[in-house]
């Protein structure tokens, strides 16, 4: 059996079966996108947590203490069954896919034959090529009350309050084209963002403002970030 997507893809097409890429080039084309849709996103996604770390040294600070009741010993006491159970480090992540999701517009869709209605007062004709806006859907101040602002609160212990069951969140688009790696993206974001905060203290490093990396990114499918200086200092 094998244990990966691209063995997958490659003992398909051995076996000519026919949920196989058709092609060679096809092939070629699928792997590409498995090695951007899973390294680049997870990756740009953990870039901005350390940027809302250094930006909010109280909620880095929360973080590690929520951290640290459920793993008391810090690293040594590490394990993936307990930093599950972190809700608020699950509610950090939520809040920097909101506002930062790695792919800010998606992939490209076409409306049916019978065109698309939504509400009662737009109609998109039939064949229309349309995009979705996810990062400005998931800042619009009409479902997201401080829609700009930070506020991990909102995924739990302020959930009712700030109405987020009923807010537009799909960092991970929805449906049948629902991200294929959705719950390896989280344990890798999970694992990553807990070991860092437990064990270093993330700071902007002298002459950061990370006002670039803010707001100097580049729509490119997935998103593309300037750098970013940072300063890890180890924990006692
Ligand atoms: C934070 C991490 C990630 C985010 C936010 C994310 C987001 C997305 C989104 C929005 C789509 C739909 C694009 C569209 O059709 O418009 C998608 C599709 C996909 N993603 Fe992810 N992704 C992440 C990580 C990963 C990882 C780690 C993998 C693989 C291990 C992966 C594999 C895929 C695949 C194969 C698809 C295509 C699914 C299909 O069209 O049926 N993604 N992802």
């Amino acid at each position: 059996m094998p244990q990966d997507i691209l063995s997958w893809l490659l003992k398909a097409t051995n076996e000519g079966d026919n949920t196989a890429p058709p092609t060679r080039k096809a092939l070629e084309d699928d792997v590409r996108f498995m090695i951007i849709a899973g390294s680049e996103t997870s990756a740009t996604t953990v870039a901005y947590e350390l940027f809302f770390l250094a930006k909010y040294p109280e909620k880095q600070h929360k973080l590690r203490e929520e951290l640290l009741k459920s793993m008391p010993g810090g690293v040594s006491d590490w394990s993936y069954a307990k930093v599950k159970e972190v809700s608020y480090l699950d509610d950090f992540i939520n809040e920097t896919l909101r506002l930062k999701p790695p792919i800010m517009l998606g992939v490209q869709r076409e409306t049916s034959e019978k065109g698309l209605r939504i509400d009662s007062d737009i109609y998109i004709p039939p064949r229309t090529t349309v995009m979705v806006p996810m990062q400005a859907i998931q800042k619009d101040p009409r479902y997201w009350p401080q829609a700009e602002e930070f506020v991990p609160e909102r995924w739990n212990e302020r959930r009712k309050e700030m109405g987020t069951d009923d807010a537009p969140f799909f960092a991970f688009c929805m449906g049948p084209h629902l991200c294929a790696g959705k719950i390896v993206a989280y344990i890798s974001m999970r694992t990553a963002l807990s070991k860092l905060v437990m064990e270093f203290d993330v700071a902007f490093a002298p002459g950061e403002d990370g006002v670039a990396f803010d707001t100097l990114e580049l729509e490119t499918f997935s998103t593309v970030v300037p750098p970013l200086q940072l300063v890890f200092t180890p924990r006692q």
